[in-house]
């Protein structure tokens, strides 16, 4: 069985103490057979980290740079991230991608190195509008999980989270139809299988996110391929994130 995964993405928003004050809130959410992620910017994470220890919630970075350590200025390291007690890492998502040029090469590196340092990488996929509209969603997600995934083996692809997000989606308040992302994660599911085997792909996680809300969860949730959610805007306010969370 594989668990629900509700992951808050919250992207480069709520500064310290803002960020505190909605740990607060989540904290007092009871938890229940989902499990609650939140991704907060860097500089929160080590209050964060204070603040979930022993409680439901897991921490994970946003992202992170692909070597131990050195010349890398403004960049964060996965064994900076292990001592804060992250668990997972963001690797790949669109923003990343389209607005500062990562490559599915990059974001390899990113996967191998986060899944070295013990971090499940949360490998984030999909499709612009335009690719959608020439009919290439599957050979753009084709191509992005053989790239990140290239060489993985399947002991340590087992424990990956893949996020299916496509990016017209993405923070424009008109999510997927709950049919459309179950027929890409399935597609993934499918990938996933070719790549590594029927036993394996099934234990691998996929997340849907693009303007998941309360009000649409449960019908993503009710997706066959479907195990959890990656919010963005959702995840920003207390009571939506905690609604969502309790709908699982
Ligand atoms: O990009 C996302 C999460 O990583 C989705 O963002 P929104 O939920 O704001 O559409």
């Amino acid at each position: 069985m594989r668990q629900p995964l509700i992951a808050g993405n919250w992207k480069m928003n709520l500064g310290l103490k803002e960020a505190v004050s909605l740990i607060s809130e989540l904290k007092k959410v009871k938890p229940n057979k989902a499990e609650m992620l939140i991704c907060p910017p860097f500089v929160d994470l080590p209050a964060a980290s204070e603040m979930v220890q022993g409680t439901h919630i897991q921490l994970g970075a946003q992202n992170m740079y692909p070597e131990e350590k050195g010349a890398f200025t403004g960049e964060i390291s996965p064994a900076m991230l292990k001592e804060l007690h992250c668990r997972y890492v963001i690797c790949g998502h669109s923003e990343r991608r389209h607005i500062m040029g990562e490559s599915d090469e990059f974001i390899h590196r990113k996967v191998v190195s986060a899944l070295a340092h013990g971090l499940t990488p949360i490998l984030c996929t999909g499709e612009t509008a335009e690719q959608r509209n020439e009919g290439r969603t599957e050979e753009i997600i084709r191509e992005e999980l053989e790239t990140a995934l290239f060489n993985i083996p399947s002991e340590q692809a087992e424990t990956i989270v893949i996020a299916y997000e496509p990016i017209w989606a993405i923070g424009t308040g008109v999510a997927a139809t709950a049919v459309d992302a179950q027929a890409v994660a399935h597609f993934i599911r499918g990938e996933l299988t070719r790549l590594y085997g029927e036993t394996t792909a099934e234990k691998i996680r996929i997340l849907y996110g693009g303007s998941v809300k309360a009000a649409n969860i449960e019908d993503f949730m009710a997706q066959k391929d479907i195990d959890g959610g990656l919010i963005g805007g959702a995840s920003l306010k207390a009571a939506e994130f905690k609604e969502i969370y309790e709908k699982v």
